[in-house]
């Protein structure tokens, strides 16, 4: 008889864990027959824990060690954040679901105070995201930005420690590991667009196990998945990575989609942003077009003098 196994590789994040849980649990649900294991790996982001993440660089630094691992047989899938996946999977390997997101927003976390708006002048942020930095400085040039890496049990350990008056993480990160309490703000869209699929979960196989992905389908959801092609095709256009300062939205709208986004330079004095509507099934044409438009305003020189946009033709 054949084995019914299917394993999953996750990082050893908390966060990672809990989303490698909880994908086991509901395939365990939906196959009550299936064994589903699980195997840990390291990534090269997880080890690399001094320097800015800006500052590293490279696509896939949460994603690559998982994919190798894929691709030689070892594990069958892996569940991402669907934020952390660069726009281009490798050959040989498929984003089969992408899940229900959810809340997509950043939340303000603080032991001293209760909203941003609350901060005093020259208050130190953590984050080490520079999207964040970007519109957050956009709104409040005052405030200083500190860099604050780790997992999110790690960042908000150095927030407690007192090194920041405030931080910035995704709030669906922190509900997740069960602190939605330490929410003192969300902060609203029109001061900070989250990243690219924020919110909802990613799950790679390989392109060609027709077992697995067919397994794994019932995860999907496709208003998510719409709006993700969107995001998606955005971030395509003026990058590719995740460390980049743009922003970018798309939700359910009268004409079908609506997607909004925004590029701004790094001390956050320049800001573009827009907002598009059309078809769902025009997704990723909306993406890229609202891409083109922020890029032809202004966020083109933005990102050339990041130097991010060097080999683009
Ligand atoms: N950058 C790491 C990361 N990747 C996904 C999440 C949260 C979960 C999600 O957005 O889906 C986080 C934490 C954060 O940004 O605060």
């Amino acid at each position: 008889m054949k084995c019914d196994t299917i394993i999953i590789g996750t990082r050893s994040s908390k966060l990672a864990l809990w989303q490698a849980d909880y994908v086991a649990a509901r395939l365990r649900e939906a196959y009550p027959e299936l064994t589903v294991e699980k195997r840990l790996m390291t990534t090269k982001g997880d080890k690399i824990l001094d320097a800015p993440l800006a500052k590293i660089g490279g696509k896939g630094l949460f994603t690559k060690e998982l994919e190798q691992a894929m691709l030689a047989g070892e594990i069958d899938l892996a569940v991402h954040s669907l934020k952390d996946m660069p726009t281009e999977v490798p050959e040989g390997l498929a984003i089969a679901a992408i899940t229900k997101r959810a809340d997509p927003g950043d939340a303000f976390v603080s032991n001293r105070y209760a909203s941003l708006a609350a901060l005093p002048a020259g208050a130190a942020i953590g984050t080490s995201s520079l999207r964040r930095r970007a519109q957050l400085l956009h709104a409040r040039p005052d405030l200083t930005i500190r860099d604050l890496r780790g997992n999110v049990n790690t960042r908000l350990a150095k927030l407690d420690a007192g090194e920041y008056d405030a931080a910035v993480l995704a709030v669906a990160g922190l509900k997740r590991l069960g602190f939605a309490e330490r929410i003192r703000e969300v902060l609203p869209q029109q001061l900070l667009l989250p990243a690219v699929g924020q919110g909802a979960l990613a799950i790679e196989t390989r392109a060609a196990d027709a077992a697995v992905r067919e397994r794994v389908a019932f995860l999907a959801d496709a208003g998510t998945t719409a709006c993700a092609r969107a995001e998606r095709a955005f971030l395509a256009r003026v990058e590719g990575g995740c460390q980049v300062p743009v922003g970018v939205y798309a939700q359910p709208a009268a004409a079908g989609i609506a997607v909004e986004a925004v590029i701004a330079s790094l001390d956050g004095a320049r800001l573009y942003r827009d907002r598009v509507e059309g078809a769902a099934a025009d997704a990723a044409a909306l993406g890229t077009e609202l891409a083109d438009q922020l890029l032809a305003a202004g966020g083109l020189d933005v990102l050339h003098e990041l130097g991010l946009l060097l080999d683009r033709q």
